[in-house]
């Protein structure tokens, strides 16, 4: 029996166990099975395909990945959003290999990938899906892209994407499991727990064969939840939809799709049409920010911004500037939203917002 029968056969064990409290310490134990089995799967996969797979150089400051079925309109889009010179054809499977792009926004330098078509089993490997798989999982952020006569296929994309470990839009659950040496499993949490019990808990955290530890819970998890934070592997990326082709259709055609799909972007690559707020989107869901240098005695270079993660403080980026000089850093000046007045001093643990303006002064 190979995995994919042996996950099989849980998978109908639990369909057919009827879920209430008597049972749920098996479901819990069937499902952690399962999830272990996958990850072997994946990772099988990933080592059988050496040297076939996507080894993509990452350059930018982040890297976007576009991911959706054949002939939605992912190349179309990549050259709308960025300098990529990608072939565009009116048949499926244009996309032979993977064509990065750069978008520049804001100052930003954004890595947009095209992969090749999703389809459905891409995660258990047919068609090209090691590929989504190797970019995807090292991606900021994933855009899915829909055909706007094909919304349905959103849930087999998410479904793929779920397969190889990546756990779009969610953020992981407050779980820490320390290991030890006796004294059975002890479980805490604080808040209580409606989803899980101790029974259950045991039971999962026994499957990971670990029988002395200390658990400790702080979000009210489910247990799917709980399972993906014992697992080392999985990837908690954001992901937007993308509605494409909207130019095919008209308003009340889209007001209808909100009842099954309730977030979308709508656009059309071909017609140019919600680019520009496109970009916004993706730029806002990078959770990226601009902080502007001023040299002492000089002015500000307004022209090119330090492109850091959001919540950046004065120390991560003289750190990223020069190892001296988060060193020998001694203050900062800052001018800016993060400030009550301009030239504010400040010290190294203080946290930046998008355009502030930093003077570093440092120990000579
Ligand atoms: N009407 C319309 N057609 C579009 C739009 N975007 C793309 N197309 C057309 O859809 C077809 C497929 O577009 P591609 O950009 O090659 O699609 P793809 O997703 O990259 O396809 P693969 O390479 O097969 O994965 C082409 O004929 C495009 O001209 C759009 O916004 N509106």
């Amino acid at each position: 029996m190979d995995i994919d029968d042996k996950i099989q056969k849980i998978e109908d064990e639990i369909q057919k166990t009827p879920y209430n409290k008597a049972t749920s310490h098996h479901i819990g134990k069937l499902k952690a099975k399962i999830s272990k089995l996958k990850e072997e799967s994946l990772q099988r996969k990933s080592s059988g395909n050496k040297g076939q797979g996507f080894h993509i150089k990452k350059t930018g400051d982040s890297t976007v990945v576009l991911v959706g079925f054949p002939s939605v309109g992912k190349s179309t889009l990549l050259n709308e959003l960025t300098n990529a010179e990608s072939k565009v054809g009116s048949y499926q499977f244009t996309t032979l290999d993977i064509v990065p792009g750069v978008m520049e926004y804001r100052g930003a330098k954004i890595q947009i990938f095209d992969v090749p078509g999703i389809i459905t089993g891409a995660s258990g490997g047919k068609g090209r899906g090691k590929e989504i798989l190797s970019v995807a999982r090292t991606s900021d952020l994933i855009l899915i892209v829909l055909d706007v006569f094909n919304p349905q296929h959103l849930d087999v994309i998410l479904k793929e994407l779920r397969n190889i470990g990546i756990r779009p839009n969610e953020i992981p659950a407050d779980v820490t499991v320390r290991r030890k040496k006796l004294g059975g499993v002890n479980v805490s949490s604080t808040v209580p727990l409606t989803h899980l019990d101790q029974k259950t808990i045991r039971s999962i955290i026994n499957e990971y064969g670990m029988h002395n530890a200390d658990v400790l819970i702080r979000d009210d998890v489910t247990m799917d939840k709980f399972i993906d934070a014992l697992e080392l592997n999985r990837a908690y990326i954001p992901a937007v939809v993308l509605l494409n082709k909207v130019d095919l259709v008209n308003d009340s055609y889209l007001e209808e799709l909100k009842k099954y799909i309730p977030d979308f972007v709508p656009i059309s690559a071909e017609e140019k049409q919600n680019i520009q707020y496109l970009k916004d989107v993706i730029f806002g869901n990078l959770n990226l920010m601009r902080i502007y240098l001023k040299p002492q005695g000089k002015k500000a270079d307004m022209e090119e911004p330090l492109i850091v993660k959001s919540n950046s403080t004065v120390i991560d980026i003289a750190s990223r500037l020069h190892r001296e000089f988060a060193k020998n850093f001694r203050h900062a000046k800052v001018w800016g939203k993060s400030v009550k007045f301009p030239g504010q001093k400040v010290g190294a643990d203080h946290i930046l917002e998008d355009e502030d303006i930093v003077r570093f002064i440092i120990k000579k």
